[in-house]
């Protein structure tokens, strides 16, 4: 009896590591994989049952960073690749590329004073992807994200590459925050919990849409104005708490695990994927916005409108629009003056 019980374990076993490589061969490009978020993202891709090839690519670091998680016994192979000469095979081929490349605040800095040394960063590594992977989704966290989105758009559209569904500024982590804040506040189990976030992804262009909170419960408009603030200032807040060391890197990471799986959902035709994503949009007059985004086959399938505001928040789109239309010219004449 023990035997066959055994058998039987041994069987379903089998079938069920069967099951879960038996997804498309599908590649996933880091870039900036040996840095704070880049790391832990590596390794949370590597668990993803999903990814058949993980690229690590950085401008050093990457060899010791691809040998250490290549032992993690998962179905993704690893390889590492480190300086430029080698970031066209890094990209070739790959379905989903994440960037987390580029400088992190430091306490007393925005996020838009990343921009000088980011911008850069970024041009080269779109200019690199649209040459070696230009079908690839992009999903780009380097901050400014506001304005690093754009520059990706100009240097696509500059290569005759751009495809709008394909590129996504990775505003997944304002959402958790929110999620995370609201459960706690409210007592709820945080798993039953969703909170969209629209707009952008610095300051008060991160816009959290309590009224649309998912369950609804009770909550005076102090806690709404607490929430949102805790929301909107959750980057500074770990900046600070970190007094120097970065920002924000263990639960970017997971954000942009999250984020990425949504990505390989939507390519592998999975129903209902939808994740609130930083696009080239048409639901304000802003040409970027975050919204809920349903991803698909090739990329994104549907932008949802905003759905009903509450004065607060129709307040707060109000007050975020200078700034985000400011940050978007910002990266797009950033394109176009360095040729
Ligand atoms: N979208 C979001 O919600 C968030 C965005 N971020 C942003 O993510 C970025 C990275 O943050 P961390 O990982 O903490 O920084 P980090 O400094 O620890 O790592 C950055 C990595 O990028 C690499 N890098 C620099 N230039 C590169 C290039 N040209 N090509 C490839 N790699 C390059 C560096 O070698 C380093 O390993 C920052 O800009 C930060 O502001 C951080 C948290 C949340
Ligand atoms: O605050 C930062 O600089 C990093 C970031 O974008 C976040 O944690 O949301």
């Amino acid at each position: 009896m023990a035997g066959r019980q055994a058998a039987v374990a041994l069987l379903r076993r089998g079938l069920g590591s069967l099951a879960e490589q038996a997804g498309p061969q599908r590649k996933v490009a880091i870039l900036g994989a040996a840095g704070g978020i880049g790391q832990p993202l590596g390794l949370l891709m590597k668990l993803n049952p999903l990814v058949s090839h993980l690229a690590l690519y950085d401008i050093v670091g990457t060899p010791g960073v691809a040998a250490d998680i290549s032992h993690v016994n998962t179905r993704a192979h690893v390889s590492g690749y480190a300086g430029e000469e080698q970031l066209g095979e890094a990209l070739k081929g790959a379905d989903v590329i994440i960037i987390p490349a580029g400088v992190p605040r430091k306490p007393g800095m925005t996020r838009d004073d990343l921009f000088n040394i980011n911008a850069g960063i970024v041009k080269a590594l779109a200019t690199a992807i649209a040459k070696y992977a230009p079908h690839a989704l992009v999903n780009v966290i380097s901050n400014p994200v506001n304005s690093t989105v754009p520059i990706a758009a100009e240097v696509f559209k500059k290569a005759g590459t751009y495809d709008p569904k394909r590129l996504f500024g990775v505003t997944t982590l304002d959402v958790i925050r929110a999620r995370t804040f609201y459960a706690s506040k409210k007592n709820l189990p945080v798993k039953d919990v969703d909170v969209p976030v629209v707009g952008g992804h610095a300051g008060i262009t991160i816009l959290p849409l309590f009224s649309q909170a998912t369950p609804q419960v009770p909550i005076t408009q102090e806690e709404i104005e607490y929430l949102t603030k805790r929301t909107q200032d959750g980057g500074t807040e770990v900046v600070q708490a970190k007094a120097g060391k970065g920002s924000a890197t263990l639960s970017m990471a997971y954000a942009g695990a999250h984020f990425a799986d949504a990505c390989l959902k939507g390519l592998n035709g999975v129903e209902n994927v939808v994740e609130c994503s930083y696009v080239e949009s048409t639901v304000t007059d802003l040409p970027f916005f975050s919204s809920k985004v349903h991803i698909g086959k090739n990329g994104v399938e549907k932008i949802y409108d905003l759905g009903p505001l509450s004065d607060y928040e129709q307040q707060g789109l109000k007050d975020l629009h200078v700034e985000l239309a400011k940050s978007i010219v910002k990266g797009q004449t950033f394109v176009h003056d360095n040729p």
